[in-house]
């Protein structure tokens, strides 16, 4: 190739190879040190004019330049222990008008610290892969938006219409409301109808992880913070919800010792890295939910007053189904559709008798149950309409519990002597056995509307998970 540039000085070219902090080898052809630059005799403490000429080998610790030099084949990232370091040596051949004349090589990290660093750097981003990774997979099937928010009864919309006004601010909102009534959903919404929305979306289930791991998920850790930390610390998600928004799902079941913690980064915007002096700055909004009477556990202190007082700045608290039966017959017919799909049918309906049935249902586990009947029934059903037959025994039962209490409670009003309630002593039964069985019954009503999912079971029933455990166990459910 043919170039008007004039050849470099060969001064100049040296002062180049000199100013380059990368250490730097020029072997000839037999392997003879032809230039070692200043960053490379600095690192091995030799003089320039003691190397030049001497074997490679023996100025360099491991060296394969001399081979390179003979090969003529290039040798790249390879692993170089020098003085007890772990470098990255690259070989090339030096080939000067398509002849083998040397070669020349270069290291990298000679120094200790700056090898620490590069770690540390590639261990936060393969955390960072890794938590982007789940997230995506995640947000894939749960990007929703207020339109995918199903209701159209007046107070739903208006719940809906006021979370939509508020999505734009910053402030903290509390979500309430029984389990399965939507309340992660409406999270997503407003993080997806906000100016964050192109940030990440970060969920944390305060009650599934475990409290003496909350804090570093968090906040994140140092190196060597703890026993069994990684290396070169991890990234709180609070760190990496940065610009985005933390969804605090459960927040009731959030230790107490983690909850002044929790109000300090909210307060100071700031976090603490478990094992570590230095505050780092975040910027989240907080978005948390629960099921559980927070005003109560603050009344019985069990929940922070100052706390709960940052996060309810916004209360956004979602109706039960069974307050808004209007719903349900459009919820119902949306649900089908979704799950038509699932099970590619078409032109699947309800009889009316069902949707009485339904009507008359309390749905303790709400807008989820709904889903979990429905679900079940298209699994099995062999025909286009859902009849009552179709459904569960305990949503057949409903009205008809109710209508027994009602004529129980009536006749005993009218005639209190022909009482519908067996008046025998045999009937009665000791206290402690009669709350043990209605305990163990709701647990199992509990379970069979969850789907067998005990965590969900536990939510509706309001109990922590602990204590559900063990009285599954007491009572022999597994
Ligand atoms: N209004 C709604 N429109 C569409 N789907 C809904 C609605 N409400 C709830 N769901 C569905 O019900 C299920 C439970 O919803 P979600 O997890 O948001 O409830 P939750 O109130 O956060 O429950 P929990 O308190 O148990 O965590 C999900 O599958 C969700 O898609």
């Amino acid at each position: 190739m043919k170039t008007n540039m004039k050849p470099l000085p060969y001064e100049w070219l040296l002062e180049v190879i000199n100013i380059s902090t990368l250490p730097t080898v020029i072997v000839d052809q037999e392997g003879l040190v032809y230039y070692l630059n200043k960053a490379y005799c600095d690192i091995l403490s030799v003089n320039l004019d003691d190397a030049i000429g001497q074997p490679v080998q023996e100025i360099i610790e491991n060296s394969r330049m001399h081979i390179v030099a003979k090969t003529g084949k290039e040798e790249l990232e390879d692993i170089q222990p020098i003085n007890g370091t772990v470098m990255i040596a690259n070989r090339y051949p030096l080939i000067i008008k398509g002849e083998l004349v040397g070669a020349v090589g270069t290291v990298m990290f000679p120094n200790p610290d700056d090898l620490r660093q590069y770690k540390n750097k590639v261990q936060q981003l393969i955390e960072e892969l890794k938590h982007t990774r789940t997230n995506t997979i995640k947000d894939l099937n749960s990007n929703y938006t207020f339109q995918d928010l199903m209701g159209s009864s007046p107070v739903f919309q208006s719940v809906k219409q006021f979370a939509e006004k508020v999505s734009g601010s910053d402030s903290s909102v509390l979500l309430t409301g029984e389990s399965g009534t939507g309340k992660e959903l409406f999270a997503h919404a407003i993080h997806n109808s906000s100016l964050r929305d192109k940030y990440p979306f970060i969920p944390v289930n305060c009650a599934s992880i475990p409290a003496d791991l909350l804090e570093s998920e968090l906040f994140g850790y140092e190196d060597g913070a703890f026993t069994g930390a990684k290396k070169g610390g991890k990234k709180g998600l609070f760190e990496i919800a940065n610009h985005g928004t933390v969804f605090l799902d459960e927040i009731g079941d959030m230790p107490f010792s983690m909850q002044s913690k929790l109000l300090r980064a909210l307060q100071e915007r700031e976090i603490k890295r478990v094992g570590g002096q230095n505050l780092v700055h975040v910027d989240v909004r907080i978005i948390a939910a629960t099921n559980r009477d927070l005003e109560k556990m603050v009344e019985d202190g069990s929940f922070r007053q100052d706390l709960y007082y940052r996060l309810n700045v916004i209360n956004i608290e979602v109706p039960p189904l069974r307050k808004r039966k209007e719903d349900i017959e459009f919820i119902t017919n949306k649900l089908i559709k979704k799950l038509e799909g699932k099970f590619y049918r078409q032109g699947t309906s309800i009889s009316s008798e069902v949707l009485e049935k339904f009507q008359q249902h309390s749905w303790p586990g709400n807008v989820r149950e709904l889903e979990n009947v429905l679900e079940r029934t298209l699994n099995v059903l062999d025909s286009q309409t859902i009849q009552v037959e179709h459904l569960p025994l305990y949503i057949r039962d409903a009205g008809d519990v109710e209508r027994r209490i009602n004529k129980a409670t009536r006749s005993e009003r009218n005639s209190p002597d022909k009482s519908p309630i067996d008046m025998s002593p045999d009937s009665v039964q000791p206290l402690k056995e009669t709350l043990a069985s209605a305990e163990k019954e709701a647990i199992k009503h509990a379970l069979s509307i969850a789907d067998g999912n005990k965590l969900t079971a536990a939510k509706m029933l309001g109990v922590g998970k602990t204590s559900f455990y063990e009285k599954c166990k007491r009572h022999g459910i597994n």
